[in-house]
């Protein structure tokens, strides 16, 4: 070799995006979470903070746009994504968000890539990235996009495309969206579903306070929150104590939207029925410990219970964890509880943003289940609630199959009725909240609020 560009054959894959393919890999083959796998191989890589933030921009960005990368790879190989070698189509993704959605240099990404499908297929896959890759690098990312949009053939999937959801997804958006009259921002809930969002923190009431946090920002509606500034949190001090806790904004409204609803009664008994990893539980037990009321936490899988005795453990008191199926609470402890916190179960559709692969993982067929269990763990909440109690019904999903179809059907029954979450969050939050139409239920957005899609319904029981 005589300087100049390295031969092809010799270029070793950089430890970022060994580390951030290995990510890709291990979340299609094995169902692995990346925001839990990336931190581990980031450490075991030994990998810089600049190196570690590549290793996430390459990861992340490329599970989120992997519908429309697909798109890209398929028109530039000329056959479908299914016929492609599966850990060279991760290959290939990884190189394409390089090519189009980074500033990384076309060889660097092309060569590296050619290296990495060597060292995962055989040599002829070598020849096939190769191709594929120069073929992208020949057509500016402009172009590439008009080609992949005139591919569709409904406006669902060429939102699909664009925007990198599934159609089914787009769909239940835009459904949810047109129950509160605001069908028209479909587009920025999707673009704003692509973006990272800042790490938004809680200061335990009684344990912390929001100007702690060295370098945050006050937050827009949490009276708790700071929004982290940049470092990475959990270096912080009041961190590692559990003192302040990574929490997003919305999840922080849900909880302070029960736990503040009205003046607390000293002796009050409150329940979080389905409180792994803790995050709610934790601020309500903050909360409760500040006014005199007494929080049991419960989780049904034990791993997540453990979960919820460590987040709660910085309390000097720590409530009770129990392991009871949510669905057992009601028949065994009717009227029990003045106020319940029912976090369902769901599908997560709102929090793709800080689940990149969520969205590729979750089904259609996967919500007539969810919106049954959370119908009957509602139905349990409600009979666990005493004669005059609250229970917020809260979950990280706008589907309208998990949110105004469960509380319409459960609110059915008599002797229950909604108090409006509305009138109780404009009390709470540091500005006003602009929301959509709604009966008295809440739902969150990020491109509207910066939140994760929260839904939010308070139900009291008849005395
Ligand atoms: C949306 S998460 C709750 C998040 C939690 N509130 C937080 O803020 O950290 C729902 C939880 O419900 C649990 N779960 C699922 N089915 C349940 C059941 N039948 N009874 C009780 N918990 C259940 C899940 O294991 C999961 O941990």
């Amino acid at each position: 070799m005589s300087g100049g560009r390295p031969n092809r054959k010799t270029v070793g894959v950089q430890p970022a995006r060994r580390v951030a393919f290995e990510v890709i890999r291990a979340v299609r083959e094995s169902d692995a979470y990346a925001n839990l796998l990336l931190p581990v191989k980031i450490e075991r890589a030994g990998l810089g903070p600049a190196d570690a933030g590549l290793a996430t921009e390459l990861t992340y960005g490329t599970l989120r746009l992997q519908g429309y990368y697909d798109a890209v790879i398929s028109l530039a190989a000329g056959r479908d994504t299914a016929k492609i070698d599966p850990p060279i189509l991760d290959v290939l993704r990884l190189a394409t968000h390089q090519l189009l959605s980074m500033r990384v240099a076309q060889h660097a990404a092309v060569d590296e890539a050619v290296s990495q499908a060597r060292e995962v297929g055989s040599q002829s896959a070598t020849g096939f990235v190769n191709g594929v890759l120069r073929g992208i690098t020949r057509t500016p990312a402009e172009e590439w996009r008009q080609r992949v949009l005139d591919s569709a053939r409904t406006d669902d999937e060429r939102l699909s495309l664009e925007f990198s959801h599934p159609v089914w997804v787009v769909r239940a958006l835009r459904q949810a969206l047109a129950a509160e009259s605001r069908g028209d921002e479909l587009q920025a809930l999707l673009a704003a579903d692509n973006v990272a969002p800042k790490v938004s923190l809680v200061a335990l009431p009684g344990l912390a306070s929001a100007e702690e946090v060295a370098g945050a920002v006050p937050a827009r509606f949490s009276p708790l929150a700071a929004i982290n500034d940049g470092g990475d949190p959990t270096r912080m001090l009041p961190v590692r104590q559990g003192r302040v806790r990574v929490q997003d904004e919305g999840s922080q409204l849900a909880a302070l939207a029960l736990s503040r609803a009205r003046p607390v009664e000293p002796g009050e008994q409150w329940l979080d029925m389905c409180a792994g990893p803790g995050g709610k539980a934790a601020l309500l037990a903050a909360e409760a410990s500040q006014s005199g009321a007494v929080l049991t936490a419960n989780e049904v899988v034990p791993a997540r219970a453990e979960l919820v005795r460590k987040a709660l453990a910085a309390l000097p008191t720590p409530p009770e964890v129990s392991e009871l199926d949510g669905r057992d609470i009601g028949p065994q402890m009717p009227d029990r509880f003045d106020r319940i916190l029912l976090d369902a179960p769901c599908t997560g559709l709102g929090a793709l943003r800080r689940r990149p692969e969520a969205r590729w993982r979750k089904q259609p067929r996967d919500v007539p289940a969810l919106s049954s269990l959370q119908a009957e763990l509602l139905a349990s909440g409600l009979e666990a609630l005493k004669p005059g109690g609250l229970l917020a019904y809260v979950t990280c999903s706008p589907h309208l199959a998990e949110t105004r179809l469960v509380v319409g059907t459960a609110l059915k029954k008599a002797g229950l009725s909604l108090v409006d979450a509305r009138e109780v969050l404009d009390r709470i939050t540091l500005e006003p909240l602009d929301l959509g139409e709604s009966d008295g239920t809440v739902q969150l957005w990020p491109h509207r609020h910066g939140t994760d899609a929260m839904f939010i319904c308070l139900i009291t029981k008849d005395r």
